[in-house]
């Protein structure tokens, strides 16, 4: 059931607590309660996502990644070297089902290579791809588009899942002059944009049809999925909000090594502790569980002690390495009037598609403004980067970037993500600068920190520069609408993880086992994006919920 007031909450003990009922805590918290005698409650800081206009309807959803606001935890970065000492606003959602609830769900797996890496660097072939990919099908309902077109060359319907808890679909909305002309371009430019079926198929080079979490015009998210109405009734599935964790406590001795009883966390302007009898799983993403975890001691002790906190467990890795894909847009002027500005801006259109989508679902308003197509490309093997820098991809079939959200507007809009981190040195960090557990962290992502991403980010432009060359796009395209010496580069990106990193299980360095138990604490686990070692090549919330789906496996595993 869903609390809004602690007070009507049934009881305090649990036999799991997970903290965070974001894109991956819920998938927890749904698979743990598949055995009526098993018991979670579910802690969640946000506010509920029932009947929030913006995040339900996918042509809004725009609105929501302002940083700032009543569904965002407001945060912003420390000063970035790497953008000439700018701080940026830093969105993270304030609201069940996390990131799942508030981003531009694009649906993207991330390459073979990424996961095999995964595996090689934990030392679990459970994190390969072939052994996660039933994982992917576990978690999506493929979901036919709103406007019902054939989707015939579009996608692959061989790798996709059909009975999971989350609807991804292709657009339900079409602006066939624009798909027509990209679709050209890969005609025009093979070899730098050739077309790919599928971009979920592991193989994800080169430019497709994006695939979105959206199912019947609505955006499908770990709250209306992993909780919907027939998971959340369970008796045994209690999910509390405005229930701020601040901080794990009750420590005591298990087989010689520490272990957390109790949750702390505050409801209105009170203190309350909930009891977990087997697990703490923490699931509130790449911000809020490295805060956790250093609040509650463990971490390195050097800041800890400095900062006046017991150490329960001196763990120097918690809140380093962590990183983030950049984005950087490039806009041109277009001559059409077929363009998103000609329904954001004109008050007639705009409320005929509000009208269309709350009679019928259909209409502009289920098209996600991330964009019709999305391009997964890599750096030229000749390009003379790799002579200063080894390649950090983690493998050919992997890309260097991605230009994304080419959308028919007066501007046309591409982010490049390069994907670069190779060395724990290089990451940013997540760490705290306050004893009090309340107040915000000091959030890095370590944007342009290393000169690969600089040198990639550069070739990247061209390479978005050439799309637009080509003749598919003449007397379409007009002037650049910006003036790329003058730009300042970079904004967030925001698929921020691998700050609470998973290690060999014998490793001196990382945070969690590849069973996602935390090192040398007992009874305490993390759960969500924050264990990825390194980040993959893909927007991060399709690999958080196959995270979740395996380490709920992993649990009941211990536990069964
Ligand atoms: C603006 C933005 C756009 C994005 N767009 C895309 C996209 O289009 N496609 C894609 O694949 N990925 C996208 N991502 C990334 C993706 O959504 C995330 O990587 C993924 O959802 C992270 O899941 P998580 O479970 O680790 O964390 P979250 O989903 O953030 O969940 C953490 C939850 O814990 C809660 N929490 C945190 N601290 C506490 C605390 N102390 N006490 C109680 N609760 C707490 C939070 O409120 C939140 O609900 C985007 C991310 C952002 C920020």
């Amino acid at each position: 059931k869903l609390y809004e007031d602690v007070a009507d909450l049934p009881r305090l003990e649990y036999d799991y607590v997970v903290v965070g009922g974001g894109t991956a805590g819920n998938v927890v918290a749904n698979r743990l309660t598949e055995n009526p005698d098993v018991s979670v409650l579910v802690l969640e800081a946000g506010v509920s996502n029932e009947g929030v206009l913006v995040s339900e309807v996918p042509f809004l959803g725009i609105d929501l990644l302002a940083p700032t606001g009543p569904y965002s935890w407001n945060y912003t970065t420390t000063p970035q070297k790497g953008l000439n000492g700018r701080a940026i606003s830093y969105a993270r959602a304030y609201l069940l089902g996390g990131c799942s609830s508030h981003n531009d769900m694009v649906y993207t797996r991330g390459a073979q290579d990424d996961f095999d890496r995964y595996a090689k660097l934990t030392g679990d072939e459970g994190w390969s791809w072939n052994q996660i990919f039933p994982y992917f099908l576990k978690n999506e309902k493929w979901t036919p588009p709103a406007d019902q077109h054939d989707t015939r060359g579009q996608f692959n319907p061989g790798i996709h899942g059909t009975a999971g808890p989350i609807s991804v679909s292709l657009s339900g909305f079409q602006w066939p002059d624009f798909q027509r002309r990209i679709i050209q371009t890969t005609e025009e430019l093979p070899d730098d944009f050739p077309f790919n079926l599928d971009m979920n198929s592991g193989q994800p080079l080169g430019v497709g049809w994006v695939q979105s979490t959206i199912g019947h015009g609505e955006r499908s998210s770990s709250a209306t999925g992993y909780l919907a109405p027939d998971f959340i009734q369970r008796p045994n599935l209690d999910v509390l909000l405005h229930a701020h964790v601040s901080k794990l406590v009750n420590v005591t001795q298990h087989q010689g090594k520490p272990s957390f009883g109790g949750v702390q966390f505050r409801s209105g302007a009170s203190l309350f502790v909930a009891e977990a009898s087997k697990e703490i799983i923490l699931s509130a993403g790449s911000i809020g569980t490295p805060q956790i975890l250093l609040n509650s001691g463990v971490g390195d002790h050097n800041t800890l002690h400095a900062l006046g906190i017991p150490t329960v467990l001196d763990l120097p890795s918690v809140g380093q390495n962590a990183s983030d894909h950049t984005y950087f847009g490039l806009t041109w002027a277009v001559n059409s009037n077929d363009t998103i500005e000609s329904i954001t801006q004109n008050a007639t259109r705009f409320n005929a598609a509000s009208e269309q989508w709350n009679t019928s679902r259909t209409g502009p308003f289920v098209f996600a403004q991330a964009g019709t197509h999305a391009g997964w490309l890599r750096l030229s093997q000749n390009s003379p980067v790799f002579d200063i820098h080894p390649d950090p991809s983690p493998g050919p079939g992997a890309p260097h970037f991605e230009l994304l959200r080419p959308t028919p507007s007066v501007v046309s809009l591409f982010i490049l993500l390069p994907v670069s981190r190779i060395h724990f040195s290089q990451g940013g960090s997540v760490t705290i600068s306050s004893g009090d557990p309340f107040a915000n962290p000091l959030i890095n992502p370590g944007y342009l920190a290393s000169e690969f991403d600089a040198i990639a980010l550069r070739e990247g432009v061209k390479l978005a520069q050439k799309f637009f060359s080509a003749s598919a796009w003449h007397g379409y395209l007009g002037a650049p609408t910006i003036n790329l010496a003058a730009m300042n580069a970079t904004e967030q990106m925001a698929t921020l993880r691998a700050n609470v990193d998973m290690s060999p299980r014998d490793a001196t360095y990382g945070v969690v086992n590849p069973d996602l138990t935390v090192k040398g604490i007992a009874g305490l686990r993390v759960i969500d994006a924050s264990v990825l070692p390194i980040v993959p090549g893909a927007h991060t919330q399709a690999a958080t919920y196959v995270v979740a789906e395996r380490g709920a496996d992993l649990v009941k595993q211990l536990w069964t």
